[in-house]
């Protein structure tokens, strides 16, 4: 398990990371969410042990990080700026990497080799922003690390290479519990992706939470009703995070189960009711404002 406590990171006097704290699980896909500037990337490089905290600490599974050599050598770390030595082709990476990574895969890499179309022998510096970031994950992936930090991975990335990395990942988490944390400023990028969310914001974990349980907390739903009942009497018996209505149709965001408040509706006389899935960023705004955040403030 990764735990942050009251983690602080400061560059001369401006401070990135003020008393961050967060725990996240082994074996779980880490979404961490932040617009420009949140912190995204020093916190990885906080839990990767290039940095050293300036204040609270930083541990994987109770030990902590900076400077730990065999913790180094369970993590890996794609940064947003990509390394890769120079005049380098993938096979020579491969070679570098396994030299590194005690657990590195000889088969794993030639696998994934067969899996992304790059040509191993052409020189990395030649490749796309995309297939430098697939070469990386490549990478990632081979050396088998108990922990892959991904900054920024999926930027670049066209949608079937992106189909391709999440089965990647969620075949190596299924098979030897390898734990993911990936950043974004785009929530939809991580939505199918993870199974925990966090939002940084001006270097503070502002709110997080497990995505079954997000979204099984809330629901869509629209109804009609003819002759349409005034609104407050559905306040009254439901718990309503957002209601409107155009004409004789009604749309409405519920804490609830979708079957459930469909049935309600239909008793109260609608002509019909059906629940719509709701998007993890729709989940989370209307989260955060139960909790009195404004998200569009924060991540925009
Ligand atoms: N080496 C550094 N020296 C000075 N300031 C830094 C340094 N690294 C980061 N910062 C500052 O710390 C803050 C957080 O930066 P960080 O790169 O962690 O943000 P981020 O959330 O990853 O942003 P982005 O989405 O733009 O990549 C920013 O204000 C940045 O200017």
């Amino acid at each position: 398990m990764i735990k942050a406590t009251s983690l602080v990171k400061c560059f001369g006097d401006f401070t990135a990371l003020s008393a961050l704290t967060t725990e996240i699980h082994k074996g779980s896909i880490y979404g961490l969410v932040g617009s420009n500037g949140s912190g995204k990337s020093t916190f990885l490089r906080l839990i990767a042990g290039v940095y050293m905290p300036d204040g609270g600490t930083i541990e994987i599974d109770g030990q902590p990080v900076f400077e730990n050599t065999q913790i180094k050598d369970k993590t890996f770390f794609v940064a947003d700026d990509l390394y890769f030595l120079p005049q380098s082709n993938m096979n020579d990476m491969a070679k570098f990497y396994k030299s590194i990574y005690s657990t590195f895969s000889e088969e794993k890499y030639a696998k994934l080799c067969t899996i992304f179309p790059l040509d191993p022998r052409k020189k990395i510096n030649t490749f796309s922003k995309g297939m430098k970031r697939q070469a990386a994950i490549i990478m990632g992936l081979a050396s088998q690390p108990d922990l892959l930090l991904l900054d920024e991975a999926f930027d670049g990335l066209d949608p079937i290479i992106r189909g391709a990395v999440r089965k990647l990942l969620s075949d190596e988490i299924a098979s030897r519990d390898m734990t993911v944390i990936i950043t974004s400023h785009n929530l939809r990028e991580l939505e199918d992706l993870c199974d925990h969310v966090g939002l940084l914001h001006k270097g503070e974990i502002m709110f997080e939470r497990e995505i079954d349980e997000l979204k099984l907390g809330f629901c869509k739903v629209h109804a009609a009703f003819n002759p349409m009942i005034p609104l407050e009497e559905f306040k009254k018996d439901l718990s309503i995070m957002q209601i409107s209505a155009t004409g004789s149709l009604i749309n409405m965001v519920v804490r609830g189960i979708s079957s459930e408040v469909s049935e309600y509706l239909l008793e109260k006389g609608a002509l019909f009711a059906e629940g719509v899935p709701l998007t993890l960023e729709e989940v989370f705004i209307h989260e955060m404002e139960a909790v009195g955040y404004d998200y569009n403030n924060i991540i925009f």
